[in-house]
């Protein structure tokens, strides 16, 4: 029988609720009511990305999540040096640092840990000194999951996009590679002690696989979700997701 490592959390990234609201600009859909409908659906946590160019959420929506939410916030967030004093003013329960490019349409791959070592060891440590778990957006490659380890990061998250877009593209030789890694990479970061989640892109359709490591204790799951609530509803939306995700390890 599977050992898990425990609960799978669900957090429930709310990002695109914004990115309806702003292209019109206004005050709807509101990200924040989007979150305790999550939270009330049975979101373990929320997620929100705080982009340099503020293309979804915006200071304010982080403000408001800090005041209102029950459940903790996973602030995402680029290792600028404006995003650590918004997150050292907040302390949001857990910080994840993930890469940014300003034209990408989305987040492309990990964060680059081994190179960036001695300036993101010292990033981390006020934020992890102010009692935020601090998390690395990372893809699955062992150099920088030992290099995340070895600065201090108490969690990965695995990138799992390209696998979903591999899934997507219907090239199965190349997703099931890519799952092969994330698969022994979750092992790997795990046996170092560190505390593995995953996310981005995922959807009904591939959270399986993911949902069934045993090791991964968190998904950050977003963008489909956002989409799907369109059809069923934010709340049915979450709740056939945590249904998969329970099926997955059980
Ligand atoms: C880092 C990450 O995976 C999430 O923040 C998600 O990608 C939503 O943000 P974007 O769609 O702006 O990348
Ligand atoms: N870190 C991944 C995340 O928060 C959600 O990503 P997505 O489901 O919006 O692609």
């Amino acid at each position: 029988m599977t050992e898990f490592k425990g609960k799978l959390r669900l957090g429930v990234n709310i990002d695109h609720v914004a990115t309806v609201r702003n292209a019109r600009g206004g005050a709807y859909p509101d990200p924040v009511r989007a979150a305790k409908i999550a939270e009330e659906a049975g979101a373990d946590g929320i997620t929100a990305h705080l982009r340099e160019d503020r293309r979804h959420i915006m200071d304010a929506d982080i403000d408001a999540l800090m005041e209102q939410l029950s459940v903790p916030l996973n602030f995402e967030m680029a290792a600028t040096e404006e995003m650590q004093k918004i997150a050292l003013r907040h302390k949001p329960h857990a910080v994840c640092i993930v890469p940014e490019k300003r034209e990408e349409r989305t987040t492309e791959g990990g964060l680059e840990v081994a190179r960036e070592e001695n300036k993101l060891a010292h990033y981390i440590a006020p934020l992890r000194d102010a009692g935020c778990r601090v998390s690395i957006f990372i893809a699955a490659d062992k150099r920088q999951i030992e290099a995340a380890h070895r600065i201090g990061a108490e969690v990965i998250e695995l990138h799992t996009g390209a696998y979903c877009d591999y899934h997507a593209e219907g090239r199965f030789d190349e997703r099931d590679k890519e799952l092969a890694a994330l698969t022994e990479m979750a092992a790997f970061a795990d046996s170092l002690g560190l505390e593995v989640h995953a996310g981005h892109g995922l959807t009904y359709d591939t959270v399986t696989p993911i949902a069934a490591l045993p090791q991964v204790m968190e998904l950050n799951i977003g963008h489909f979700l956002i989409g799907e609530s369109i059809f069923r509803g934010l709340a049915p939306a979450i709740t056939e997701m945590r249904r998969v995700m329970d099926a997955a390890r059980a």
